[in-house]
């Protein structure tokens, strides 16, 4: 069985004032319900960690470098975010695919260094507007998850988030249909690549305007195990539901 996850990216949004959220989550996280993640800036990474312990909410980073350490001005490794105290990284998010030019290989040579600090790395994939629009949608997918993922993943290790560039921050959400046939795809090229039991454990999320109004239905999708939600993570009035219907689902 996979546990659901509910993931919140902040993106570049927070100061310390703003980890009050954690603690008015604190409730919605449980230890039967779904796993409940919060990816700070790296500024709040270490206050983050210390004080989720005891809530049952772990915490991740945005990004990190390839390298553990070195001459990489304003970097952060993997090794750095684990000794903050967190356990998770998002990694090929299409705002750095687009803003710093990060490729399928500088993807996957970060979920390496992210797996060799012992952290899961939830590796982001999704299509353009034109993408979807010229009917590519699903071989750029394809593309994307073979050349950005190493082997050896398992199911502890690997999350993968479907984020549809289209749908991020803009209150438009590809139909369930869509979802569905593109999850489908990722959890059987999973399987073909890494083998039925790891393609079976790894999570799916989707990611992309995910709100509590809209949650319950996505989370009823095929193959949803979860979501990677923007915007909506930043307060507990719009994550605490969001994560009640994950569990419901
Ligand atoms: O990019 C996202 C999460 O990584 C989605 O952002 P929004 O939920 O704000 O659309």
């Amino acid at each position: 069985m996979r546990r659901k996850l509910a993931a919140g990216n902040w993106k570049m949004n927070g100061t310390r004032a703003d980890l009050s959220v954690l603690g008015d989550l604190a409730g919605a996280a449980t230890e039967d319900g779904p796993e409940v993640l919060i990816c700070p800036p790296a500024t709040l990474l270490h206050p983050a960690a210390t004080q989720a312990l005891g809530t049952g909410i772990v915490i991740g980073a945005q990004t990190c470098h390839e390298a553990a350490s070195g001459a990489y001005t304003g970097d952060i490794s993997a090794p750095m975010v684990a000794d903050a105290g967190a356990t998770h990284v998002i990694l090929g998010h299409s705002e750095r695919r687009e803003g710093y030019g990060e490729t399928n290989a500088d993807v996957a040579n970060k979920v390496r260094a992210a797996w060799a600090a012992d952290l899961t790395a939830i590796v982001c994939v999704g299509e353009s507007l034109e993408d979807r629009e010229g009917g590519t949608a699903l071989a750029v997918i394809s593309e994307q998850l073979a050349y950005s993922l190493p082997n050896g993943a398992t199911g502890q290790r690997l999350v993968v988030a479907y984020e549809p560039i289209w749908a991020i921050g803009t209150g438009k959400v590809p139909s369930t249909a869509q979802i569905a046939e593109v999850h489908d795809a990722l959890r059987a090229q999973l399987g073909d690549r890494f083998g039925a039991a790891t393609g079976a454990a790894v999570r799916l999320l989707y990611g992309g305007s995910v709100k509590p109004d809209n949650a319950a239905e996505i989370f009823a999708t095929s193959n949803v195990d979860g979501a990677l939600v923007g915007g909506a993570s930043l307060t507990a009035a719009d994550f605490t539901p969001i994560i009640a219907a994950l569990a419901r689902a």
